[in-house]
């Protein structure tokens, strides 16, 4: 057909033919209409006709009859307009390929203006979104950023079901795609992530690239809403799902038949939502037992469309992306993949810098005033905090000549008090006497902004106490606030679909820092309410962990309040309220408040935090493990180690050090960021005895290992594991292990470490002579660092668990680790599983093993030997004594290979069992040799 057809084709016959399939299928009638009339085909009598009849299919007939009559270039244009208005007639896409249409020249001359409901709607929404998606929010309302000349990907790691690590995304778009997909029944896609870490940015701008058509999705709609907007209905409120789409993004123009609603209906698969911030919905939905709306035309509470959404009961086959805040448990069997984000990576670093700096002089000072200070980096790694130290680092530096990035220990309550600082500063009066560059004074600043700061914390801490984070002009004035103190930056506004104005706090967290503030300036109330928000957080934790309600002077109620899903806000509020009554705090709070009150609070708090850690210490679960008494950290433990590390106050951090009484603290999945780490090395300066630290499978990063430099000294157990480590941290820990040389462990699998760091881990395994276990698999580690590795070990008279799973140290490692395996006096645990080792380095390992009576478990799983090996390995197996384990497990040994391991096994008794699953057995042969109970094949 068309243009390369070789015979002429007949439209009006294929029209004819066709007849019963269009008239079933073809909607849309407005749009044909209109581009038959618009070309002259159709004159106004044809479309009278047409409207007139009453059925839709009627009106398709007698199109069909009118076209017939006017004959082919009408029947040939009329296919064209299907093929043009793609996705109005996206039912009649396969009929068009069925008969193999390709528009000839001559018709693709003519115009067809898409007038079809869908299409329209499609590019309304586009264009609304693209408005509203297009500037990243900052503070002034006025200076605004284009997100598309700040915006950068983040750290986006996948995890299956189990939260481990599948890798990390390239791109964002890649987020729908397929990767890292472990439930394929799951229509929700599960972004998790810290406080400020990105995800409602990642959501900007996916939607932005959707509305640009840069997005890799054929989807024609994008619904975008925020959690927290379903909480904000009445208990009795019903809406249908036709208006909660429309009135929360844009409602179809020129729809009178309902097109739009109808396609959404019909093609799900076309739909996607985002809904931000999960944690943000004020119930815990799978505990209200909110019951599923199927259908979608019953109204229901928006809360009930919102768990029917996600859990595909409507709209089935919509892709669905919801973010949340790390520790937000969803329903699993709804996830078809999970993303965390992990902020900021160096490399994201320096270009956030170069972004955000035009000034080559302010990138460059950035830079070097970072690079000096690593916990800073490490705070900096969550966007968040990156945006407010680098807009307040532009605004004091252009103020104020000298102005330098905090130089030491920065703390969160540092950050929070600059940006307050440069917002107080936008303030007019301040403004005109800090018009001329001068010395910086922070006091001053916030001395003359004092009772500006004052409405914004008590109408932050209104909030929190009330569990609502949107403000009413009446609200605010009802602080005290003014129009021109609105625009200083803490509040912004937020569009609302009645178009009444409601405002919210810049960031949630700005909102605890100024809470917090509330609670040291007021005078009034009792000092002891200053620790109402820590009762809130361990009343929601753990009832045994509540021996402080004495000392709440006013209680607030919290069974009368709805917290949100997560308590982070008032954890935060916690943490900044330890910051600001902190004694590098003191010079400049004493300005604001009574300094009498002040040491009163303070005392408090002090007292508050050594009784709960004591009495949290004291609650933690502990067990034996191989390496010794292990006790395992909670979160809310966390957060009060935090909070002591806020307070720089050492005689807690004493009190803590002193009360962990197992060997090993034991800190795996606990979300720890590399910021965490600084509070941890805070609290661990003060241990006089050794520590072991298992920090596996957190997001710590090289900052983090920097920050943990000077607790080194007392480790005995460095774990490590995923926790996007890199060469650089191996440096860090091979200068620290290596002076203090009481490592026992050192676990440092699936991280970044490549042949440099191997080098360097082979210098602690040669300098450490206590060091037992060394986990160093799934990194970049080839044949060079396999032989530095391999080399070490052989030296060591103490290692004894050595796993290189998953590098790929080739034949040419293996040589040099059947050099260290031969007589080596205490190996007993070794793994060179998938490390793309060939028969030719099983021959050297079986040939060195011969002389090897200490191994006792051998892991060469997932790697390529063959039956060439088999014999060298049958050898060995009838010979050796030690051994009583190997793992053979997916490699490319056949029916003959395995038989001559059959035969040796028989000759062994202390070897218990070789494990040989996945070779190149058939399931008969498998069976046979199970049978025979001389292999293992499970
Ligand atoms: N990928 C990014 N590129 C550039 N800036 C970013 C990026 N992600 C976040 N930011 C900066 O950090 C700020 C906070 O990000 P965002 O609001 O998306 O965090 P969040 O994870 O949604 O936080 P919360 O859970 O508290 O809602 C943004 O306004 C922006 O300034």
């Amino acid at each position: 057909m068309g243009q390369r057809g070789e015979a002429k084709v007949s439209f009006v016959n294929i029209l004819n033919y066709h007849r019963e399939l269009l008239v079933s299928r073809l909607r849309s009638i407005q749009c044909i209409l209109d581009n038959l009339s618009a070309c002259g085909f159709f004159c106004e009598e044809d479309v009278e006709i047409i409207q007139e009849t009453v059925t839709r299919t009627d009106q398709v007939r007698k199109i069909l009859e009118l076209l017939q009559c006017k004959g082919e270039e009408a029947c040939e244009y009329f296919i064209y307009i299907i093929y043009k208005v793609h996705d109005a007639y996206i039912d009649l896409q396969p009929w068009l390929k069925e008969i193999n249409y390709i528009p000839r020249n001559d018709v693709t001359l003519i115009k067809v203006v898409n007038t079809d409901p869908i299409s329209r709607y499609c590019e309304k929404l586009r264009h609304e979104m693209s408005r509203d998606t297009c500037f990243i929010m900052s503070y002034g309302q006025k200076e605004e950023t284009r997100l598309e000349e700040l915006y950068i990907d983040t750290l986006m790691e996948l995890l299956n079901d189990s939260n481990e690590s599948l890798g990390f995304l390239d791109r964002l778009d890649q987020i729908l795609g397929d990767d890292g997909v472990f439930n394929p029944h799951g229509e929700t896609i599960f972004v998790m992530g810290d406080a400020g870490v990105g995800k409602s940015i990642l959501l900007q701008k996916l939607q932005n690239l959707w509305c640009k058509k840069e997005l890799q999705t054929d989807a024609t709609f994008l619904f975008k809403f925020r959690c927290r907007m379903f909480s904000l209905f009445k208990d009795k409120e019903q809406v249908s799902l036709r208006d909660l789409l429309f009135k929360y993004n844009c409602y179809p123009d020129h729809d009178p038949d309902h097109e739009v609603f109808d396609y959404i209906l019909r093609f799900p698969k076309k739909v996607i939502f985002t809904f931000d911030g999960y944690d943000e919905v004020q119930e815990d939905l799978d505990l209200m037992n909110v019951p599923e709306v199927v259908s979608p035309e019953d109204k229901a509470h928006p809360l009930q469309l919102l768990v029917s959404l996600l859990c595909g009961k409507l709209l089935k086959g919509s892709q669905k992306v919801l973010t949340a805040r790390t520790g937000i448990e969803f329903q699993s069997r709804v996830i078809r993949k999970k993303v965390v984000l992990r902020g900021f990576s160096l490399a994201h670093l320096k270009t956030y810098i170069d972004l955000h700096f035009k000034d080559q002089k302010h990138r460059e000072l950035v830079s070097v005033q970072l690079e000096a200070n690593p916990h800073l980096c490490g705070l900096c790694s969550t966007p968040l905090f990156c945006w407010i130290v680098f807009k307040c680092f532009r605004h004091l530096n252009t103020m104020h000549d000298s102005f330098h990035l905090p130089e030491t220990s920065v703390t969160l309550t540092d950050i929070f008090f600059l940006l307050s600082e440069v917002f107080l500063s936008h303030s007019a009066s301040l403004a005109l006497s800090l018009l001329r560059k001068s010395t910086r004074c922070a006091s001053e600043t916030f001395k003359g902004g004092f009772s500006t700061l004052a409405a914004f914390a008590k109408l932050a801490l209104q909030g929190i106490e009330g569990g609502s984070f949107i403000f009413s002009q009446e609200e605010i004035t009802a602080c005290g606030l003014t129009e021109e103190e609105l625009s200083l930056g803490f509040l912004r506004a937020i569009r609302n679909c009645d178009d009444s104005a409601t405002f919210e706090f810049l960031h949630i967290t700005l909102q605890s820092f100024l809470a917090a503030f509330a609670l040291v300036l007021n005078e009034q109330a009792p000092a002891s309410s200053i620790l109402k928000f820590f009762t809130q957080c361990s009343r929601k934790r753990d009832s045994t962990c509540l021996p402080f309600d004495f000392c709440i002077g006013c209680s607030s109620k919290p069974s009368e309040m709805k917290p949100f899903a997560a308590n982070e806000h008032f954890q935060f509020t916690n943490l900044f309220l330890c910051g600001l009554l902190a004694k590098s705090h003191m010079g400049l709070m004493d300005h604001l408040v009574s300094p009498k009150i002040l040491k009163k609070k303070c005392a408090i708090l002090k007292s508050y935090l050594s009784t709960s850690v004591k009495s949290h210490l004291h609650g933690l679960p502990q067990y034996d493990s191989d390496a010794g008494k292990t006790v395992h950290v909670l979160p809310g433990l966390l957060w009060i180690l935090r909070c002591i590390s806020e307070t720089e106050s050492k005689e807690i951090a004493q009190i803590t050090a002193k009360g962990i009484t197992a060997g090993i603290i034991k800190l795996g999945y606990c979300n720890i960021f590399s910021g965490d780490c600084t509070a941890l090395n805070f609290v661990l300066q003060h241990r006089q005895k050794l520590l072991g630290l298992d920090m596996d499978n957190n997001n710590i990063s090289d900052y983090g290992v920097k920050q943990l430099r000077l607790s080194f000294c007392k480790m005995t157990v460095v774990r490590f594991s995923v926790n996007n480590l890199s060469d650089s941290s191996i440096e860090v820990l091979a200068e620290e292990l290596c002076k203090h040389k009481v490592v026992e462990v050192l676990g440092l699998y699936n991280n970044h470490i490549t042949d440099v760091g191997a080098k360097l881990v082979a210098h602690i395994i040669e300098e450490c002579p206590k060091l037992r276990i060394v986990k160093i698999g799934k990194n970049k580690i080839t044949t060079v660092g396999g032989k530095y590795l391999a080399s070490a070990i052989k030296k060591s008279t103490s290692i004894f668990d050595v796993g290189m799973w998953g590098n790929s140290i080739s034949d040419e490692g293996a040589e040099a680790f059947a050099e260290a395996l031969r007589q080596h006096p205490s190996l007993t645990n070794l793994s060179l599983s998938a490390n793309g080792i060939t028969s030719k380095g099983g021959k050297c390992l079986a040939e060195a093993l011969k002389e090897n009576s200490v191994l006792r478990i051998f892991w060469l799983v997932q790697n390529e030997l063959t039956d060439d090996v088999a014999p060298y390995l049958a050898e060995l197996v009838r010979g050796n004594t030690g051994l009583s384990h190997l793992w053979l497990i997916s490699n490319q040994f056949t029916v003959d290979g395995l038989r001559q391991l059959a035969e040796a096994v028989a000759h062994n008794t202390a070897l218990k069992e070789i494990c040989v699953k996945g070779n190149q057995l058939s399931e008969e042969e498998e069976k046979q040799f199970a049978a025979e109970k001389r292999l293992r094949f499970h």
